[in-house]
């Protein structure tokens, strides 16, 4: 009787140890968090000095020049196949409706490769480093008939649902915002008189969307050629976002540090083929589907907290909302929670692992003729702590059949981490101007889970950063590079207004010399 009271006492003991144990683990955490509240990764503004109102007139005839250039169809096809006569009229579009920027005696425009355009706003200061500011002129194609509006009639239509008027068209986001707002901003700075101080690089690939080997490769060869570094670079990226991380009911800027590698794959089956009345019970058809519908049921494994992306959680923790909050701040606690929310979207999922996505499939010539070979191309965006190797043999390993073909057509790796944070000038110019006209949004380090130009700007300048300083929900981030893509009107002011600041704040809140060079260890300063 007495052995089982012990046994008892033992088991109450035990029991009452481990409540205790969560009890201070989620004290702790709890602590954490709540610590957090103070810490506050926003940074102010450049305030000294700077005028930045631009007059209603100006801002009012913005839109329909946005829309105007909506109408120039600049599609990109493949490498190479791009549509040579629409760049060349977008070019004449530009000239016609920023004849401030292309006539002023400090802004050298140059045509690169015949397509891609360069402009160089001179500075007064030539000890002071410059920065760049990239976007891309293509588009990606349309399917004409999915489109409510047509993709390139640059419609400007009210939503009664919404209480917003919208821009439609190919490109609104991706990327003619970046062109057109680079540009308005410079326009009205040369109207209003500015001069720089600090020498600046305006760049706009024509060909982004198939690689921009013909476009941004030729620019920064230029550039090189010209002994350029850079300071900062930013280019396009993710938009602020809004209702798109859970807990975060404010909205977020992620600005890419990185971007994830690239891989295309290439899956093939070959098998027997003959009279589709008598098939063979072993069809090329079957067996690639089958390959692709594993690829899809089983994705590349989770990444998360392995990578860059990390320190994303430290930077939103502050302005989280609860419970997300102690999630955000413990993830060593929380980890695997935290997964299991993001994996459960698409956007936040493709921040955890590499993504798999088949995008092109090809087999068959006629209906009653069964095929003998079939492929599909698989488009892969490897995050930065997954080898490419790692990638393709999972592939293999899920596909797990011999007589499916699986080999790797075209790749390239995760960009190196920019460094970030209050001490980095560029960072801190990005950051502070977004801060600026929008306090509530969060500024955050974060992985472009896409990709872009930069690639050819990585031997310019360590600090590269990809933003697109528009605010989208989840139903216009679904538009990019599908139908009925558009972007509200205000977003387009919004825009102006930011890079005009932008260029006004890099003028004044200039870093020193020394402070970041290519080369310098990347990660938070
Ligand atoms: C917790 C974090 C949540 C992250 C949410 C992610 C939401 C993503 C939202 C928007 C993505 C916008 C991406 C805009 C840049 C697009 C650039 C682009 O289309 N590039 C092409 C280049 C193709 C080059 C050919 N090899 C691409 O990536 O396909
Ligand atoms: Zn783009
Ligand atoms: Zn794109």
């Amino acid at each position: 009787m007495a052995s089982v009271r012990r046994v008892c006492q033992v088991i109450c003991i035990v029991f009452t140890l481990i409540l205790l144990a969560i009890g201070g683990i989620l004290l702790a955490a709890t602590i954490r968090a709540l610590m957090l509240e103070d810490t506050d990764y926003q940074y102010s503004a450049y305030e000294g000095g700077l005028i930045d109102d631009i007059p209603a007139s100006y801002l009012e005839t913005l839109p329909q020049i946005f829309a105007d250039a909506l109408k120039i169809p600049t599609v990109s096809k493949e490498p190479g196949d791009y549509d040579r006569e629409q760049l060349l009229k977008f070019h004449q579009f530009l000239r016609d409706n920023f004849p401030n920027v292309f006539n002023s005696s400090f802004i050298k425009v140059e045509v690169i490769n015949t397509y891609s355009l360069l402009f160089t706003i001179m500075g007064s200061d030539e000890n002071v480093q410059p920065y760049l500011l990239a976007s891309h002129m293509d588009v990606v194609p349309v399917d004409e008939n999915k489109w409510s509006n047509p993709p390139f009639s640059g419609r400007i239509m009210h939503d009664p649902d919404i209480g917003e008027l919208y821009i439609w068209g190919r490109g609104a986001i991706d990327d003619k915002s970046g062109v057109m707002g680079i540009m308005m901003a410079l326009e009205y700075l040369v109207i209003s008189g500015f001069q720089p101080k600090r020498k600046f690089y305006v760049a706009f690939g024509h060909d982004e969307e198939v690689n921009g080997y013909d476009g941004a490769y030729h620019i920064s060869k230029t550039l090189l050629a010209r002994n350029v570094t850079l300071d900062f670079l930013l280019d396009e990226g993710m938009p602020i976002l809004e209702g798109v991380i859970k807990g975060m009911d404010v909205p977020v800027a992620v600005i890419g540090v990185t971007e994830k590698g690239w891989m295309r794959v290439k899956v093939e089956v070959e098998g027997e083929g003959g009279h589709s009345s008598i098939p063979p019970k072993d069809q090329v058809v079957t067996r690639l589907s089958k390959a692709i519908y594993n690829l899809g049921r089983y994705p590349q494994p989770s990444m998360f907290g392995t990578g860059p992306e990390s320190d994303l959680f430290n930077y939103l923790a502050p302005k989280a909302s609860w419970p997300y909050k102690l999630v955000f701040a413990n993830l060593w606690l929380f980890r695997p929670l935290l997964e299991m929310v993001m994996s459960a979207s698409r956007e936040t999922n493709a921040f955890l692992r590499t993504t798999t996505a088949a995008t092109i499939v090809r087999a068959g010539v006629k209906e009653n003729v069964v095929p003998t070979s079939g492929y599909a191309i698989v488009n892969h965006r490897v995050h930065p702590a997954q080898s490419l190797e790692d990638v393709l043999q999972h592939d293999i390993d899920i596909i797990g059949d011999a007589k499916v073909k699986v080999s790797v057509d075209q790749q390239r790796a995760a960009h190196p981490v920019s460094p970030y944070g209050p001490k980095v000038p560029g960072w801190r110019l990005i950051a502070s101007t977004l801060q600026h006209f929008f306090p509530k949004v969060v500024a955050a380090p974060g992985m472009l889970v896409a990709n872009t130009d930069t690639i050819h700007y990585l031997n310019l300048t360590s600090c590269v950063y990809r933003f697109m300083p528009i605010f989208l929900d989840n139903t216009l981030i679904y538009t990019i590079h599908t139908h009925n893509e558009r972007l509200p009107v205000s977003a387009v002011i919004n825009e102006v207004r930011y890079y005009h600041r932008l260029i006004l704040s890099a003028d004044v809140d200039v870093p020193p010399i020394e402070d970041i060079r290519p080369g310098h260890r990347s990660g938070e300063l």
